[in-house]
């Protein structure tokens, strides 16, 4: 079976479809990791511009609860705590819970946490709140700055509620009491709810000592405790004003993309949260979709470029058997064309080829005016050799002679050929009679040299005896007939002379 190398066509074809198929697929994950960074970007810049407006809205908010106990302290050290002073107190209370929808409450208390004025419509002075957080910090720090306590449930209303407070001095300075501000955590969910953070996000308002205030989703166990170990707050929002961060949930395990903002008044912090499985679900399902294109894409063109390879083989190696072919019906008619011009004896060129050359150089030596020798050699005795030897020793003698005629050839147009029977020549083209006279001395001698035995020649050997046919400038009416029948003499002579010689 004849193997056939893969031609460089399809070879090249089969790299171009491989090269295409790979870019194919290079560009699409290019692609895809590109949407990926600008989804990701987005998510990034979405987080931290919503971090940027809660952490506002909670300072803005606080800041008006603040406000109006900075006016409360204001009238109080005016006014003083008389009844009357306190009734026109309570009737403006309440006019500003009603006029500040995220007030839940305005509270006055003593230096003993006893209720002494409210925004409420009925004051209740049995109530105490000396045990609060707040009461007890301001009872034990003498700053007049506002203080943001952790969440309460607010023993008034039973809500879960943010509280803004300041510290009631006397006039020499000592405990007075405590004004409190209270606001709803129901403010803060309606607006946080305004936010589409997806199923799995999350918003978080927290203060800087790490407890949460607010969150959403919400869970009401979780407000008011502690997420110092949570690590958006414990390497994050405890660190710096404000940032990024992709954190797994260690309650959930999902992966959250997470902006985070410090308020610039209050010592609070809120974390808006995303879900990073939400924020690339989309993307995630376009990867999808342009996979199965890509594939289906970069299938369909591998089995055409397949095909075309195929297709491209086939072509060439039809073309090979061709060629190969080809080939050989050129090497059969080298073969016969040898055949046809060689003598299969002894390899000479055969009488035919003799005939053609020396017609050939007949006409040259016509037109070039240079002179023409053939030697016509013959083998002395050699119906005795085939007597004693046999025919076959006879022919394998004559292969021998052969040789020896064909180191005559010096020049590449000069021919030796076998003339017939035991009888050769040699054309010697622009060769002269005593240049012919040499060589076919020299093939006289070549024969001797062979020592081929012949016990019937008078030597013991065989010999040869040739006889030189030569012209200088040739007639155009001069046949080669005259030439061979010159040649053919001078071997009689030879021959005549008693052989073993060069007649001429
Ligand atoms: N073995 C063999 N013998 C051949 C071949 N061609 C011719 N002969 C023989 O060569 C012999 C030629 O003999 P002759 O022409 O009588 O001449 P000769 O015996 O060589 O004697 P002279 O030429 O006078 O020396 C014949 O017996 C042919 O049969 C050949 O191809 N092979």
């Amino acid at each position: 079976m004849v193997h056939y190398k893969r031609s460089s066509t399809a070879l090249l074809a089969a790299t171009f479809v491989l090269l295409a198929c790979a870019a194919i697929i290079g560009l699409d994950i290019w692609r895809t990791w590109q949407a990926h960074q600008i989804d990701e970007r987005d998510a990034g810049i979405s987080v931290t511009n919503m971090a940027r407006a809660l952490a506002q809205h909670a300072d803005d908010t606080l800041k008006e609860a603040d406000t109006v106990l900075v006016g409360l302290l204001e009238r109080l050290r005016i006014d003083g705590t008389g009844p009357a002073a306190l009734e026109r107190l309570h009737r403006l209370l309440a006019v500003q819970v009603k006029e500040l929808p995220q007030l839940n409450g305005i509270f006055v208390y003593d230096s003993q946490g006893r209720w002494i004025v409210n925004s409420q419509p009925k004051l209740d002075n049995t109530q105490n709140n000396a045990d609060r957080e707040y009461f007890i910090y301001h009872r034990d720090h003498p700053g007049d700055g506002p203080h943001i306590g952790p969440p309460v449930r607010s023993r008034s209303t039973g809500k879960w509620i943010a509280t803004v407070t300041r510290r009631v001095n006397n006039a020499d300075g000592s405990f007075g009491g405590v004004v409190l501000a209270t606001v709803d955590m129901a403010y803060f969910q309606r607006f946080y709810d305004s936010f589409n953070i997806g199923k799995s996000g999350a918003i978080l308002l927290g203060l800087n000592s790490g407890t949460i205030v607010f969150r959403r989703p919400l869970r009401e166990d979780s407000i008011g405790k502690s997420m110092a170990d949570a690590a958006i707050f414990r390497d994050h929002a405890s660190k710096n004003a404000s940032g990024l961060a992709i954190i797994k949930s260690s309650q959930d395990g999902v992966v959250r993309i997470n902006g985070y903002r410090h308020l610039e008044t209050f010592p609070l912090f809120v974390s808006v949260a995303l879900s990073h499985d939400e924020v690339f679900a989309e993307w995630r399902a376009d990867a999808y979709m342009h996979m199965v294109g890509v594939l289906l894409l970069v299938t369909g063109f591998a089995v055409m470029g397949r095909r075309m390879v195929a297709q491209i083989d086939h072509r060439s190696i039809a073309e090979n058997e061709a060629n190969e072919a080809r080939a050989q019906v050129e090497k059969l008619n080298q073969i016969l064309e040898r055949l046809a011009l060689q003598d299969g004896l002894t390899r000479l060129a055969n009488r035919r080829q003799f005939d053609v050359a020396l017609a050939r150089e007949m006409g040259r030596a016509v037109r070039s005016g240079r002179s023409l020798a053939l030697i016509m050699i013959d083998v002395d005795r050699f119906k005795l050799y085939n007597d004693l030897y046999g025919h076959l020793a006879g022919d394998e003698c004559l292969r021998k002679v052969g040789k020896s005629i064909l180191s005559g050839e010096r020049r590449a147009d000069d021919l030796a050929a076998r003339y017939g029977g035991e009888e050769f020549t040699i054309i010697l083209p622009d060769c002269d009679a005593a240049g012919a006279l040499a060589i076919a001395e020299q093939i006289r001698l070549a024969v001797r040299a062979q020592q081929i035995e012949h016990t019937a020649n008078p030597d013991g050997i065989v010999t040869v005896s040739l006889g030189i046919g030569c012209l200088t400038k040739v007639k155009r009416e001069t046949s080669v007939r005259d030439l061979i029948s010159m040649a053919d003499q001078a071997l009689y002579r030879a021959k005549d002379e008693g052989r073993d010689r060069v007649g001429m």
